[in-house]
């Protein structure tokens, strides 16, 4: 079986572990982990954790794992039909080749991301399974040929989900997210603003040196900012989860989105339980099973769930799934960096626009917006809402320039 989650030898590298799903299932007396390979199961006891509690009646009890339990068997045939075109993982694995005590990495097109996209989900990936746990555990060698006495697995998890759950209980509340942006969108008549603290980004290096998450925080909300975006990724981003945290508690009221490269279930409890309102799923890398099960979770734990498209296949595959509430249209293409603010347009006209009005999804249109004229053309094009980083967080003075970019002073227009 290619997904297994086990390995047969007491040490495993952490690139050298398929992105398998984990399984985090959930009981209440007893927690129980499942191994699989070359068709034998080994169940054991393990930590306690609890499910989180479903905040809607109709919604069956789910099990939590890392990705979809519906993609276990091949994820990336399934992703290539969906015309994902970001590969989860080098193909062609780690490096193969060992002399001595010396592995040479050879590189190939299996092994070399085709774009920066791929290269932070790969980075992702490893970063998320690099924080993990790894137990080793006395199994019954007569489950495995040849025997064993012990085999390590890895848990995808900075910290087991025992702690992530009690960190739950203890995070601030979740505040509505899509409430905001409506009750904003109603009073000032102009699309509402999520303006996002975001110190740097790959395709423009660093946007403000002298940046204090909280001050600028702060002054989006003073600026008429209905919620904040909130980039958590270090690497790529200069972000993090601290930022997160100390913007949540310096009580900044507006609900926070937490941008991430989400990869993982794990990432979703991660970032609730650092104070997130909301979390970014982006449809280029999470194939359909894995965005239906995220948005469940989402549900479960109180996150609302920004479905970011760029493209319109991307967009159609949004349109069949039931449940998503807001969609997020990147005038970016995360892939080559360019901007075009007339994806918008492109994505909401004809037959998807009417479907989205049907549906009662909120659009909001992501990136590359910086004068009044961009966002009344957005508007014109049907967003409710808008994603803006850049234009804002360059300004000195970034209330201003949430003026400035409206053309008038929003606040002013909120009660
Ligand atoms: O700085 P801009 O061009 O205003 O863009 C903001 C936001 O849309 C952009 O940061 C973004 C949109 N989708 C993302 C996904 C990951 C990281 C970043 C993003």
């Amino acid at each position: 079986m290619q997904e297994a989650i086990c390995c047969t030898t007491s040490w495993i590298s952490s690139n050298s572990i398929p992105s398998s799903p984990v399984n985090h299932t959930f009981y209440d007396t007893r927690f129980t982990f499942r191994f699989l390979r070359n068709k034998h199961i080994a169940s054991f006891p393990c930590v306690r954790a609890q499910q989180p509690k479903a905040t809607d009646a109709d919604e069956p009890a789910i099990t939590i794992q890392s990705r979809s339990p519906d993609i276990r068997n091949s994820p990336s045939d399934i992703a290539a039909t969906q015309g994902i075109k970001i590969r989860r993982r080098p193909p062609t694995g780690p490096p193969q080749h060992h002399v001595g005590p010396f592995e040479f990495r050879l590189q190939n097109e299996g092994n070399t991301p085709r774009n920066i996209l791929e290269e932070i989900v790969w980075n992702k990936d490893t970063e998320v399974a690099q924080v993990c746990f790894f137990f080793t555990y006395p199994i019954l060698p007569s489950l495995y040929s040849p025997p064993l006495t012990t085999f390590s697995f890895q848990m995808r998890e900075k910290k087991p989900l025992i702690s992530l759950k009690k960190a739950l209980d203890n995070a601030p509340p979740p505040r509505d997210f899509i409430g905001a942006l409506k009750t904003s969108y109603l009073q000032t008549g102009m699309p509402a603003l999520i303006a996002e603290v975001k110190k740097a980004s790959p395709s423009r290096g660093v946007l403000r040196e002298d940046f204090d998450p909280v001050e600028i925080a702060k002054a989006y909300e003073k600026g008429g900012a209905a919620c904040l975006s909130v980039l958590t990724d270090a690497k790529y981003f200069q972000g993090s989860f601290e930022n997160l945290e100390a913007i949540r508690n310096a009580g900044v009221k507006c609900p926070l989105l937490c941008k991430e490269f989400i990869v993982d279930a794990w990432q979703l409890y991660y970032a609730r339980a650092k104070g997130a309102d909301a979390v970014l799923l982006i449809a280029a890398i999470l194939q359909d099973s894995d965005i239906k099960y995220m948005t469940r979770i989402c549900r479960m734990v109180g996150l609302t769930a920004l479905v970011e498209v760029h493209d319109e296949n991307e967009m159609d595959r949004m349109l069949k799934i039931d449940g998503i509430e807001l969609i997020g249209i990147n005038n970016r293409n995360l892939e080559t960096f360019e901007v075009d603010i007339s994806n918008t347009k492109k994505l909401l006209e004809g037959e998807r626009g009417d479907k989205i009005r049907e549906k009662g999804i909120i659009v909001v249109g992501e990136s590359g917006l910086f004068t009044p004229a961009d966002v009344a053309f957005v508007q014109e094009a049907g967003v409710k809402a808008i994603l803006v980083g850049e234009s804002l967080v360059k300004q000195q003075d970034p209330t201003k320039g949430i003026t400035q970019l409206f053309g008038k002073d929003i606040s002013a227009l909120m009660v």
